[in-house]
This record gives C-alpha cells, sequence and structure tokens, in this order.
C-alpha cells in the first residue's frame, strides 16, 4: 500500500522564478492491490505525486509510505532496494533502441544481479504475460506502440514489484491499443495482486480500469472515493468538468447550433436531465410524457454504464407555455434529477 501523511512539495524559488506549492495538505491511502486513477489537468501535481511515490524527490513536509516503509526517508542502496518493489511505465515507454524486447526486459533483473539462466527464465515468462513471447528478439524500431509498451510494462514488473506507477501510459495509444493495454493491466492486477496507481489526465482511462479515484487541482485533492459514487454524485467543479468529457454532457452540433436564447411560437424548450443512480434514466422520458399529459421529444440521450450505475445526460424538447415547462422542472426535481433549461429550439 501506498500512503501520503501530511505531505506538501515546495520546489524552491530559483533563478528569478518563484518558488510552487505543488502539492499541499496530501493525505490519502492506496490500498493494497487496488487499482486507482490519480486524475489532474497539467500542473495539478501528478508527476510530482509518482516522483515522491518513487523516491526521486524529498517531500517538502510530511511522509510516503510504501509498504509500511517510509520512502521519503531512504537514501542510497536502501533507496535503491525499495525501489524494486516500485515498478513504473511512461507514456513515451522509454525502451533503449540498442536493446531487443528481451534485453529491454533483462536491464533491471542484470542491475539487480541476476544470474544469466535466472534472466533468460523471468523474461520468458514475462514476454508471455505481457502476450508477445514471439517478440523477444525485436528491436523497439520494429514494434507498434502497443507491443512497446507490453515491453514497458513487461520491465516494470520483471523485479515482481508490489507497486506499478502507470504514468500516462496509454496517453500515446489509440483507442483500441488503450483498451488493449487497460485490459492487460487489469489482468495483472487480478491475477499477481499488484497495486496499480493509474497517473492521467483522463477520466476515459480511469472509468475503465480504476476502483478508486483521487482528483487532484492545484496541488490539492479536491475529491477521492469510489469510481461509482464519483461518477455518480461529482462534487467539486473539477471532477463535474472532466466527467462531462467522457459522459458527453456536450450537445451534439447539429442540437447545439439550433439553440437559441428566445422561446418562439410553436417551438419547445430544450431541457437537460442529469442521469446518475441505478437505472435512473430508464422510464424518465415515459413516465414524465404520461403523468403531465404531454409530448415530450428526446433530442439527445447519452448513458453509460459506471460501477452498476447509470450516468450521463438526456436532452428533452419540451412543448407548450413557460407554466407547463416550470411543471416538468418542478416534476423532474421532485424526483431528484438535476434539470435545467438551457434555451429553446423552433
Ligand atoms: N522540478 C521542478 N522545479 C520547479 N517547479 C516544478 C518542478 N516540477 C514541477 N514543478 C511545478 O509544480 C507544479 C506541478 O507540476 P507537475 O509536473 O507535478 O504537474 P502535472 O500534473 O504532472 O502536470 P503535467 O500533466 O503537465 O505533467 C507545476 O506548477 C510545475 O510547474
Amino acid at each position: 500500500m501506498v500512503r501520503f501523511e501530511r505531505l506538501s512539495k515546495t520546489y524552491p524559488a530559483y533563478r528569478g522564478k518563484p518558488g510552487v506549492n505543488a502539492l499541499q495538505s496530501i493525505d490519502f491511502a492506496i490500498p493494497r492491490g487496488s487499482i486507482t486513477g490519480v486524475i489532474g489537468r497539467s500542473g495539478a501535481g501528478k508527476s510530482s505525486l509518482v516522483r515522491l511515490i518513487n523516491g526521486l524527490e524529498k517531500p517538502t513536509t510530511g511522509r510516503v509510505m510504501v509498504d509500511n516503509k517510509d520512502i521519503s526517508a531512504l537514501t542510497g542502496r536502501e533507496l535503491r532496494l525499495a525501489q524494486r518493489s516500485i515498478g513504473m511505465i511512461f507514456q513515451h515507454f522509454n525502451l533503449l533502441s540498442s536493446r531487443t524486447a528481451a534485453d529491454n526486459i533483462a536491464l533491471p533483473l542484470e542491475i539487480a544481479g541476476w544470474t544469466k539462466a535466472d534472466i533468460k527464465a523471468r523474461v520468458a515468462e514475462l514476454l508471455a504475460l505481457v502476450g508477445i513471447a514471439d517478440k523477444h528478439d525485436r528491436y523497439p524500431s520494429e514494434l507498434s506502440g502497443g507491443q512497446k509498451q507490453r515491453v514497458g510494462i513487461a520491465r516494470a514488473l520483471a523485479t515482481r514489484p508490489s507497486v506499478l506507477l502507470s504514468d500516462e501510459a496509454t496517453s500515446a495509444l489509440d483507442p483500441q491499443t488503450t483498451r488493449a493495454i487497460l485490459d492487460l493491466l487489469a489482468n495483472i492486477n487480478r491475477e499477481l495482486g499488484v497495486t496499480i496507481v493509474l497517473i492521467t489526465h483522463e477520466m476515459s482511462v480511469v472509468r475503465q480500469l480504476a476502483k478508486e479515484v483521487v482528483v487532484l487541482d492545484a496541488g490539492h485533492v479536491v475529491e477521492s472515493g469510489h469510481v461509482a459514487d464519483i461518477f455518480t454524485h461529482p462534487k467539486h467543479p473539477i471532477t463535474q468538468s472532466f466527467l462531462a468529457e467522457v459522459i458527453g454532457d456536450s450537445l451534439p452540433v447539429s442540437l447545439a447550433s439550433r439553440i437559441v436564447s428566445e422561446p418562439s411560437a410553436g417551438g419547445q424548450a430544450v431541457i437537460r436531465v442529469q442521469v446518475r443512480g441505478a437505472g435512473a434514466g430508464d422510464t424518465v422520458v415515459a413516465r414524465l410524457a404520461r403523468e403531465l399529459g404531454l409530448d415530450v421529444a428526446l433530442l439527445s440521450a447519452r448513458i453509460d454504464e459506471i460501477g452498476g450505475r447509470h450516468v450521463g445526460s438526456l436532452v428533452l424538447g419540451v412543448p407548450g407555455s413557460e407554466d407547463m415547462q416550470a411543471r416538468v422542472l418542478a416534476w423532474l426535481s421532485q424526483y431528484q434529477f438535476s434539470a435545467e433549461r438551457i434555451g429553446y429550439v423552433a
């Protein structure tokens, strides 16, 4: 497990540039064997957090515990030994171009002083684990992005770490390859019990893989918890904006271009309804139409299922008077739907 205890990190002023409070009052634990997403925008402090976990940076105050060892207090040989229990994968893979896939994977084992025979057996095992046994003798330039990341994952797991840090590991990959790599990480977590810390700026990555999520903004943890809870009840505006990106709260262009701010005779009000909860969106349109005796149009809908709960939004076209629209909003609010009128269409 990884635990941050009242941690802060300040980079001192340098050559006329002011000091930076990169992380402040960081206090949370990443449970052993979990897959935890750490999400934040550029500059939120994600890379600083990674460097603190693997001991490349020292905290200004507080400490980082990895497997009950205070990594921030270790130096020299002790630190290098502790770092063997923390594997790391990177956005740009960081493979040595002069070494084959097998030799890249062997590198940490050579550094750890394994025998040639042990290295050979372990490398074969790792290549099979990541699904590229046939790429043993290939150089990085002969591999696709996904295959390079598989080599990166095998190398990170070589010394049997208890924690795997993934720093934007799928950011350079296409969506299909991203999914395959995230599936591989899920299998590794399940089979080896490795704790995975997913550092990312993409909520879609968190949604696919993580069970827990920590939202970082300007050096602070602004929200954390189970992914399904955060997706269904995001509290902080930064979390809401991440969610809007993945659950498609933005309107289709064809609809957005028709929306105007003033009603017109015979037109409809456009009402957006947030859907957050178990099966919440299933019957809302039918019930609304039936109970209020109204022809409600479904202009757009996007609903995902996350952790067994429905998350997304419906955009309804509601005909009739101001008074009728107010009744619709009141009806939705009575059933705990968050809804707003975003304009009108003719
Ligand atoms: N070595 C350093 N010296 C001075 N300031 C730094 C250093 N590293 C990071 N910072 C500053 O600390 C803050 C947090 O940076 P960090 O790289 O941890 O964020 P990030 O979330 O990883 O961003 P990105 O996704 O862009 O890499 C930023 O304001 C950054 O400019």
